[in-house]
């Protein structure tokens, strides 16, 4: 994690769009692969948090199998991040606490989309949720999260450091976890051919 801190710390300087978009790479039943772009919304020695809905195709992949992989495309400054591991459900706590600070307008959203990935007739449906759902709160002090949105954190079991370089002769760096003793992690670092 701190190998990761300092290469995000950079990819954040160099003004990257987006740097914290990561795409992330699930596994569906009878093993089927499926990836898509989530943000990363903080680490730390823990792992990594995202947000979504727990009802999504990916929530319910993840019920099944936690098993999931992550990449940072890092192009503008020829790098990338993978990251294998776990992903479990963040805390109800942890959960609220993210939730409080989205804009009004995500929080709405959130509700209105309660079922994200499954079909919806068409924009107008969703219009109208959403309407329904900011006059259900109009006035509230604070729009509550819905129990089916929340995060989750990926325990790393490796992570992989690429560093473009000239003639494909590349630079690469897999941590793998040995050992967690109390709140020290041992990791197992090599060099890898491009
Ligand atoms: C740049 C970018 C960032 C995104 N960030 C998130 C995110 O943090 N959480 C999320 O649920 N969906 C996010 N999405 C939408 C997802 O890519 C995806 O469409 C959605 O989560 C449904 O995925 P699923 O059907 O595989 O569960 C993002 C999309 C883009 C293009
Ligand atoms: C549906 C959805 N949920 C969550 C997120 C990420 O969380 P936030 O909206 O709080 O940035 C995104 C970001 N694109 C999103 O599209």
């Amino acid at each position: 994690m701190d190998q990761f801190h300092v290469w995000f710390t950079q990819a954040r300087g160099e003004g990257l769009a987006e740097p914290n978009a990561m795409a992330l790479a699930t596994v569906e039943p009878r093993g089927v692969p499926r990836v898509r772009i989530v943000l990363l919304k903080g680490y730390d020695r823990a792992g990594f948090r995202f947000f979504t809905n727990y009802r999504s195709r990916k929530g319910r992949a993840l019920l099944e199998n936690p098993n999931v992989s992550v990449v940072f495309p890092w192009h503008p400054i020829r790098r990338q991040v993978s990251v294998s591991g776990r992903a479990e459900r963040l805390s109800e706590e942890e959960n609220d606490a993210y939730f409080r600070t989205r804009p009004h307008g995500s929080q709405v959203g959130a509700w209105a989309s309660e079922y994200q990935s499954s079909p919806v007739r068409d924009r107008a449906e969703l219009e109208e949720r959403f309407g329904q759902y900011e006059r259900t709160w109009t006035g509230a002090a604070e729009i509550p999260r819905p129990e089916y949105w929340g995060g989750y954190r990926i325990l790393p079991s490796e992570v992989e450091f690429w560093q473009g370089r000239a003639d494909r002769m590349h630079d690469r760096f897999r941590y793998r976890l040995r050992s967690e003793e109390g709140s020290g992690q041992l990791w197992d670092i090599e060099r890898l051919s491009p």
